[in-house]
């Protein structure tokens, strides 16, 4: 199995109470998670991605056992290979586009790699349609460029699961049609698994083999 879990984990409020109560096992190699606002689709995703602990359950990830009560194993997020695209973007506003992409790298530009770094950013910066921005700072952007290079450090760390929490939401819709084709090149090239969060049926359609609909923090089928 590629994605296998059953997942409880309830949050509270001095108002209110969420109940997320999920099972789901699937050998795809690509989901997507579509439901209302509040249905509990970016609690799964930080929960997957080891922000947030559930209270029982467990989560493997092809083979990767990251979270099991009864064994108390709980990986550490930088101990799961995955990359987390989130909805607010995160940039280091004291870096540039091109020292924001690269930054997971950081080792490689200091010893003999270096020319990876070289040709691994620059083909991002490409494919991302940043090159002539490669110098600006994040506050010299638009909200779609700050995503672009967002999704662009992501993936430079080549990680084996792909976790996005709307990722083309700031972009027009050619550009967004032509970045779906960009990441799903670069998962197939570096054969990661992906997990997409998305209200837009089209992002589905291209990238899920399977489809999980949560209403309420559980599954509707
Ligand atoms: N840290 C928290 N403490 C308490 N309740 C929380 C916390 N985070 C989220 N919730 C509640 O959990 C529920 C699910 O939130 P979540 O962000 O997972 O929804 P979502 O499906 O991603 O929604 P959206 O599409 O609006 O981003 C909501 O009712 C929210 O108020």
């Amino acid at each position: 199995m590629n994605f296998n879990w059953n997942i409880q984990k309830t949050l509270l409020t001095n108002q209110s109470s969420f109940q997320l109560n999920l099972e789901y096992a699937s050998s795809c190699q690509s989901i997507a998670i579509f439901g209302p606002s509040g249905a509990g689709k970016t609690t799964l995703i930080k929960i997957i991605a080891g922000l947030m602990i559930p209270d029982a359950g467990s989560i493997t990830i092809k083979n990767n056992v990251f979270f099991d009560d009864k064994q108390k194993i709980n990986l550490k997020p930088q101990q799961r290979n995955l990359a987390y695209f989130f909805q607010t973007y995160s940039l280091f506003p004291h870096l540039t586009v091109q020292q924001n992409i690269a930054f997971s790298l950081k080792k490689g530009f200091l010893n003999p790699c270096k020319h990876r770094y070289n040709t691994e950013v620059s083909e991002l910066l490409e494919q991302f349609e940043l090159s002539n921005l490669a110098h600006q700072y994040p506050h010299e952007l638009s909200g779609g460029q700050q995503q672009r290079v967002a999704l662009a450090r992501a993936l430079i760390t080549k990680p084996k699961l792909l976790l996005l929490d709307e990722p083309f939401s700031m972009l027009d819709y050619q550009l967004r049609q032509r970045l779906r084709v960009e990441v799903k090149y670069i998962q197939q090239q570096i054969n990661c698994l992906l997990l997409i969060i998305s209200h837009d049926p089209e992002d589905i359609n291209f990238f899920a083999d399977d489809v999980l609909s949560l209403k309420n923090g559980k599954m509707e089928r």
